[in-house]
């Protein structure tokens, strides 16, 4: 079948042709600013002054007409609304005067089945890190599920705000690239992963701070990369270790960044996953993908009509059933954590477990110290003080030259263990106190999940190292929150046990509505399983 894709979301406009086989054409256009970023109406302006030659160019180089066409696909968003328009049109018009059928594509599922196509990866995780977006994505379920993503802009947006301040006009990733090769200090910039989620806007403000006050550009541009580049990476690898896949895919306009490609390529043979890097070519938007995600989406009975094909430019990748993929694995959680290696062995004649961390080879060596250290005090400091109130075990020692904690080892089983064999609401209501003191406590544990539960003759919480002391409300309700997925997922009564839970918590804090509010907020964020 032959599919005709055209894009043009946001700066580049784009059509290109495919069959089952191979990419037959891709040509493009993108508006490049004379300043500053990308003005909507103006690239709307560039699309329309091109959108004909881009598509005549594209019949020509693959030598065939329009009539050849079984499918016209176009990218429906999201994207700018004035942009989103003039694709649409055309790809109507075309629609209605060759009588073809039509089908509206998501654009990140174009940027996922390009990369799929292209590298023969057949059920990878997704970085995708783009401009506008920046997700860690899976397939579970019948569709592509977002494990993780910006709470605010995405990767490529930052970097091109602060190519913005340096005066170079979009794209800017390529230029901080670049410059970042003759970078040597690493300045401090916030490291925010919060779960699987990350954020840019405050890295973005520290170093534009770090401009005003006169550093070296070139050392700015490398902490740039470095600091935001690890905080995905680490994302990645945590959704590796999350979910049974061992392909890695890596996508989108920020995909054409060396260092970012090096990065992912040592974890994937530090960890024993196998990376596929998209071509640089059609890491930037193009119609190729467009028509490759519709020319699938059409052979697996997505059909439209044309009042279904408005441009929505708050698409979701996880709106579009992908039957194409069969899941071979599920999430499944994990004994062991994604960046710390446990043994058992004795402290003086008491049973411990040693917890090490271990350097990540991809990351500045400066930061992998530096985010070790941290999560290593925080692990400790929580542990502690959760300990005075019985709901942690005893930390023998710390020792920061080899990143290893000495841990009490506690006899009983993990909650998620627990729960395999039968369902005790007793043992529930204990969870439930235990959490509630913590929180009482205003300590969060920033990652509360039935593997760090541990049932003994009491409720233990380990692996703390993500949680927060004076914690916020919305820590609080990011543990309820992540507590309850995971109920839900693990367990077929899930959501009895939520309700279980909810009673005896709720006896335990003041206004439980506020947090049941909270919870909805980040549901309706966090669209996952
Ligand atoms: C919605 C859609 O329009 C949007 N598309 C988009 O953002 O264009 P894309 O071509 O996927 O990516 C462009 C981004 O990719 C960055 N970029 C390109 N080359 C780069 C490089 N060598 N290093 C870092 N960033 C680079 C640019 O600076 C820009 O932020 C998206 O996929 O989110
Ligand atoms: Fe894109």
């Amino acid at each position: 079948m032959i599919v005709l894709g055209l894009e043009g979301t946001a700066h580049t406009i784009s059509a290109g042709i495919v069959d089952e086989r191979s990419i037959l054409s891709n040509v493009s256009s993108t508006y490049v600013p004379e300043h500053g970023g990308i003005h909507p109406r103006e690239a709307a302006v560039h699309h329309a002054d091109k959108i004909y030659d881009v598509i005549k160019r594209s019949f020509d180089n693959a030598g065939l007409k329009p009539e050849d066409l079984d499918l016209i696909a176009f990218s429906m968003g999201p994207g700018l609304g004035p942009c989103l328009r003039v694709v649409s049109t055309a790809a109507r018009a075309l629609s209605i005067k060759y009588s073809k059928p039509l089908l509206g594509v998501n654009h990140p599922l174009g940027h996922v089945e390009i990369g799929r196509k292209l590298s023969g990866a057949r059920d990878p995780i997704m970085l995708y890190i783009s401009g506008g977006n920046t997700q860690v994505i899976a397939h579970l379920n019948g569709r592509y599920r977002v494990l993780g993503e910006t709470m605010d802009i995405g990767l490529g947006n930052m970097l091109d705000k602060f190519a913005r301040d340096l005066g170079i006009p979009f794209p800017g990733g390529p230029v901080i690239e670049r410059m970042a090769l003759d970078g040597k200090d690493l300045l401090e910039l916030p490291y925010s992963v919060k779960g699987m989620d990350t954020s840019f806007s405050g890295i973005y403000t520290a170093a534009k701070r770090y401009l005003s006050l006169g550093k070296n550009k070139n050392d700015i541009c490398y902490s740039l990369q470095e600091t935001s580049f690890s905080m995905v990476v680490e994302v990645l690898e945590r959704a590796m270790y999350y979910t049974n896949k061992n392909e890695i895919l890596l996508a989108g306009g920020v995909a054409r960044n060396d260092r970012l490609r090096s990065m992912v390529n040592d974890m994937a043979r530090d960890s024993g996953y196998k990376a596929y890097l998209t071509d640089k070519e059609y890491c930037m938007d193009n119609g190729a993908m467009i028509a490759q995600a519709g020319m699938l989406m059409y052979m697996h009975g997505a059909r439209q009509d044309i009042m279904e094909t408005r441009i929505n430019q708050r698409f979701r990748i996880d709106e579009v059933p992908v039957p194409w993929i069969k899941d071979e694995n599920s999430i499944s959680f994990k004994d062991k954590g994604a960046e710390s290696i446990i043994t058992n062995g004795e402290f003086y004649g008491r049973s411990v477990v040693f917890k090490k961390r271990p350097e990540k080879s991809y990351r500045d060596k400066r930061l992998d110290l530096k985010i070790r250290l941290e999560r290593m005090k925080n692990e400790f400091y929580i542990m502690y003080y959760l300990h005075k109130t019985g709901n942690a075990p005893i930390v023998y020692d710390f020792d920061r030259f080899d990143m290893v904690l000495t841990i009490e080892r506690i006899n009983g089983l993990t909650m998620n263990d627990y729960f395999k064999s039968k369902y005790d609401e007793n043992v529930i209501r204990m969870i439930a106190d235990a959490v509630a003191k913590m929180h009482g406590l205003r300590i969060s544990h920033g990652d509360l999940t039935p593997n760090n539960i541990i049932i003994s003759d009491k409720i233990y919480f380990i692996d703390t190292s993500m949680g927060h002391l004076r914690c916020s409300d919305e820590d609080i309700a990011d543990d309820l929150f992540l507590l309850y997925e995971s109920m839900k997922s693990l367990y077929v009564n899930g959501h009895e046990m939520i309700k279980h839970f909810e009673n005896e918590y709720s006896k335990n804090v003041e206004d439980y509505n506020y947090y049941k509010e909270l919870i909805k907020k980040i549901e309706s964020r966090r669209r996952y399983v």
